[in-house]
């Protein structure tokens, strides 16, 4: 046979199976009555093509304004964008798994909390440490104060490098710094944290830059894991791998070093750290909870609490710096309140501050950062929104598009504390049903006190000496600071210059 003839038999034959598999998905498919994008009804690349592209995101929420609540993002595959759906996906009563998706947060072969996907399963793990993360338990001075230290130190830092008047500075940077320091000395207590604030270009600091740049490959391995294998073999005998080969395993073979020197050293682990709390657990049946297990856990907090805080200082910073009105409030407010010796107002009057609870809820609602794929299973056939969704499909709630509800914020993109201010009765109950920053139910992010109060602490610290304002020289724009559709949404210019002025706050 001639090559001509296989390669037109070749053709004939992929054209006949995309035609077959198209009458099939448009005709008798069981998710063909769901509606959504033709092609994602065909196939599931698509949808693959927009993760990689880190436009996932962004797509699914268009997806949701053009063919409403419901959409098969990809054949098995449901996106909702209403609360009643996704009250019943994520809430405690369902209780449904997550996807496989999760595996790729695997860490040393181990699920940690994050990663365990059944409800029963996670009911067992999270045990260990839901009181640890407990409001009553992370407000407490002792836990807080290091917060409010890290927040003086950056402040001290910015005052070198503003020389007291005023900079350009990547906030995004600064923002991290800060996250990664706080997130350490909860984990690991003072002795074993990074404990480097005063260096900026200590080891840790200097692998944040690759472990950013990881992050934006991720949803590329996520979908490709072959791609990662192949990669690492390719890279295995240079000495100098690229940043965003190596930086997982940087961070992982780091983690693990901490374990280690707290096994050798127990004296130093801080009783009020989360590596105390998980050395000194035990499993049901009375044996220690394994090495692995405990890196896992540390390692994955790392990951959930730090880019993520971080995103969340830069973008309320950026809302800010857009509209300096609303800084000027905050800073009325503030004015107010009594300072403690540390220079800062003390948390419990913090906590009581409508405006600046105002403004950093609207960021996060503009900008959530955890907006990923947070995929469950149902396990039978059964109906959301009345319509009937087969056993085993992926479902997920559209975080984007819950913020984007024009019936419940109306003029949805625009930056508008004042709505958070207004709402009362039926009106603010809706919007926080719409608005899930941190997730919902039965798995909401177990450190969501930790990170307001971080936020909280460290937006104020900024606003009390600096004018926070836009450089339009600085490249910085909203195309820059457009969010990607990853799992923790970094802006697409991976930086955020803002011009820091020195004021003085009046004192009280
Ligand atoms: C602004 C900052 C943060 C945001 C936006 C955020 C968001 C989220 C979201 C959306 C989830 C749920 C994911 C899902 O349902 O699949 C989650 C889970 C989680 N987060 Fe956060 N998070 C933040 C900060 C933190 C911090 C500071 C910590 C730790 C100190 C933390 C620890 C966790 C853990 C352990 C889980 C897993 C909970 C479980 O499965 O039971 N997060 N986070």
């Amino acid at each position: 046979m001639s090559l001509t003839i296989i390669l037109v038999w070749t053709i004939f034959f992929f054209f006949a199976l995309v035609i077959t598999r198209s009458i099939f998905a448009l005709r008798f498919s069981p998710y063909r009555h769901i509606p959504g994008p033709r092609v994602c009804k065909i196939t599931q690349y698509w949808t693959l093509w927009h993760d990689v592209r880190l436009r996932r995101v962004q797509k699914i929420h268009e997806w949701h304004q053009r063919y409403g609540n419901v959409v098969l993002i990809a054949p098995g595959e449901i996106s909702f964008s209403d609360i009643v759906s996704t009250r019943e996906i994520y809430g405690s009563t369902c209780r449904l798994p997550k996807s496989q998706y999760f595996d790729n947060f695997l860490a040393y072969s181990n699920r940690s909390i994050f990663s365990t996907l059944g409800a029963k399963e996670h009911q067992d793990v999270v045990k260990r440490t839901i009181a640890f993360y407990r409001p009553a338990s992370v407000f407490k001075p002792t836990m807080l104060q290091p917060v409010r230290d890290n927040v003086k130190k950056t402040l001290e830092q910015l005052a070198r490098r503003t020389e007291n008047s005023y900079a350009t500075l990547d906030i995004l940077v600064v923002c991290n710094f800060f996250a990664f320091d706080n997130v350490t000395r909860l984990l690991y207590g003072p002795e074993l944290s990074t404990q480097t604030i005063e260096h900026e270009t200590c080891l840790e600091r200097t692998k944040l830059a690759g472990w950013i740049k990881a992050e934006l490959w991720n949803n590329f391995f996520y979908n490709f894991p072959v791609a990662r294998k192949a990669l690492n073999f390719m890279f295995s005998y240079c000495k100098n791998k690229p940043e965003f080969l190596a930086a997982d395993k940087e961070l992982a073979d780091w983690n693990m070093r901490k374990v280690d020197d707290a096994a050798r050293n127990p004296a130093d682990v801080a009783v009020n750290s989360l590596l105390y709390l998980l050395t000194t657990t035990t499993t049901p049946n009375g044996k220690p909870l394994s090495k692995s297990w405990i890196a896992a856990e540390l390692l994955d907090n790392i990951h959930a609490a730090q880019s993520t805080v971080a995103l969340a200082l830069t973008y309320t910073l950026w809302n800010l710096a857009n509209y300096p009105e609303w800084q000027k409030r905050i800073r009325a407010e503030l004015s107010a309140m009594p300072l403690q010796e540390d220079g800062l107002p003390a948390f419990g009057l913090l906590q009581s501050s409508p405006v600046l609870d105002a403004c950093i809820t609207e960021s996060s609602r503009l900008h959530p950062l955890s907006s990923g794929r947070a995929e469950r299973v149902v396990p039978t056939t059964r109906t959301y929104d009345g319509i009937l969704i087969p056993a085993n499909t992926i479902v997920s709630a559209s975080t984007l598009a819950l913020h984007h509800r024009s019936d419940v914020f109306p003029n949805p993109q625009a930056y508008n504390p004042e709505r958070w201010l207004d709402a009362e009765g039926d009106v603010l109950c809706a919007m926080q049903s719409c608005h899930i920053p941190f997730g919902y139910g039965a798995r909401l992010c177990l450190g969501k006190p930790f990170a307001q109060a971080s936020i909280k602490h460290f937006v104020v610290g900024i606003l009390m000496q600096y004018e926070v304002g836009v450089d339009s020289c600085s490249g910085t724009t909203s195309w820059s600071m457009a969010q990607l559709g990853t799992q923790n949404a970094l802006p697409r210019d991976q930086r955020c210059n803002l011009l820091l002025k020195s004021i003085s706050l009046p004192t009280v």
